[in-house]
C-alpha cells in the first residue's frame, strides 16, 4: 500500500505544488449568482468539480460550509469528495478534529476509514489537546495509507498568542508540535504522511522545521493577504515540502469552470516560481 506521503509526491509532482480549497462561503455563493441553500452548494460544488478535478494534486473541501445545510449537505460533500477522488485529485477535509484520545479514534474512523462514507485521504487537526492525543488518528491513516496535517502555525494573527507561548524546556508551543511531528515522519520516504499546517502569513518566525520530514500545508493565500513570494521567507530551505493552499483567492473567479481552471493555473504559476521548482 502506497503511503499519503509517497502518493502526495507523485500528485504534486505530476500536476504542480497547489491545493485549492472548497470553501462555499454564502458571500460567494452570492457572488456566483446561486442561492444559499443545499441547491447552491451542490451547483457550486459541480461547478468545481468541472474545473478542477484531475487537474489539481489536491483539494481542500471545508467541512463546515457542507455542515451547515445539515445532512443535505454532508450528502453534497460525500458526493463532492467521491468525484475528486474518482478523477485521482487528493481529498484534504477541512475539519481540524482534536479531541481526548478515545473520541480521536472515531473522528479517524469517520474520515480515514475505507469503509466510511466521508473516507478522504487526509485531514486537518488540531493538537491543542496534546499531540498524543491524536495517536488514534495517526495510527488509522498509516493503516489506510491516508494523512494527517496537524496546526503548527496558524495564519489567524489571533494564533500566535498560544503557538508563541513557551514550555518549561523553553521550546514554544508550536516547536513542541513540529518536533513531535518530525519524529513520528522520522524515516519515511519519499516523504512522511504526518504533515504541519504553517500560514503563508507568519513571517520568519524562527521555528525550526528542518527536520519535518512531512509535508507543509501553507494557507493563507490570496484573501488573507499572503503572497507566494512569502514562502520562501515562511519556510527558508523546506520549500520543497510546501503545498501552498488558495480558497476564496481562486473561487472568486467562479462560476464558469474555464475562469475557475484558468485562476488554479495563475495560482499554480505563481507557487512554480516562488517554490524555484523546488517540487518538480
Ligand atoms: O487548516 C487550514 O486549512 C487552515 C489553517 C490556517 O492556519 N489558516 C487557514 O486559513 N486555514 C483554512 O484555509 C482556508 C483559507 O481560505 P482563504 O483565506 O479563502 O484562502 C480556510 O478554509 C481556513 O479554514
Amino acid at each position: 500500500m502506497e503511503t499519503f506521503g509517497a502518493r502526495l509526491v507523485a500528485a504534486m509532482a505530476r500536476r504542480g505544488p497547489l491545493c485549492v480549497g472548497i470553501d462555499p462561503h454564502p458571500a460567494l455563493l452570492d457572488r456566483w449568482g446561486l442561492p444559499d441553500s443545499a441547491e447552491g452548494l451542490a451547483r457550486f460544488c459541480d461547478a468545481t468539480v468541472t474545473a478542477l478535478a484531475g487537474r489539481v494534486a489536491v483539494v481542500k473541501p471545508q467541512s463546515a460550509f457542507f455542515e451547515r445545510f445539515g445532512s443535505r449537505g454532508v450528502a453534497i460533500l460525500e458526493s463532492t469528495i467521491r468525484q475528486f477522488k474518482s478523477s485521482e485529485t487528493l481529498v484534504l477535509l477541512d475539519v481540524k478534529r482534536g479531541d481526548i484520545g478515545s473520541t480521536v479514534a472515531a473522528y479517524a474512523s469517520a474520515y480515514l476509514d475505507p469503509s466510511s462514507p466521508l473516507y478522504v485521504d487526509a485531514i486537518t487537526a488540531s493538537p491543542f489537546l496534546g499531540v498524543g492525543a491524536l495517536a488514534p488518528m495517526f495510527a488509522t491513516a498509516a493503516a489506510h495509507g491516508g494523512g494527517v496535517f496537524v496546526l503548527a502555525l496558524t495564519s489567524n494573527p489571533e494564533g500566535r498568542a498560544v503557538q508563541h507561548a513557551r514550555g518549561a524546556d523553553g521550546r514554544t508551543v508550536a516547536q513542541a508540535v513540529i518536533d513531535e511531528i518530525s519524529l513520528l515522519n522520522g524515516g519515511a520516504e519519499p516523504l512522511g504522511s504526518l504533515g504541519l499546517v504553517v500560514g503563508a502569513t507568519v513571517g520568519r518566525t524562527g521555528h525550526d522545521l528542518s527536520r519535518v520530514n512531512g509535508p507543509l500545508l501553507a494557507p493563507g493565500l490570496g484573501a488573507q493577504g499572503g503572497r507566494a513570494a512569502d514562502l520562501a521567507t515562511v519556510f527558508g530551505d523546506r520549500l520543497s515540502a510546501v503545498l501552498p493552499s488558495y480558497s476564496r483567492e481562486v473561487l472568486s473567479a467562479g462560476p464558469e469552470p474555464v475562469a475557475l481552471r484558468a485562476a488554479a493555473e495563475r495560482a499554480l504559476a505563481e507557487c512554480r516560481a516562488a517554490l524555484g521548482g523546488a517540487t518538480e
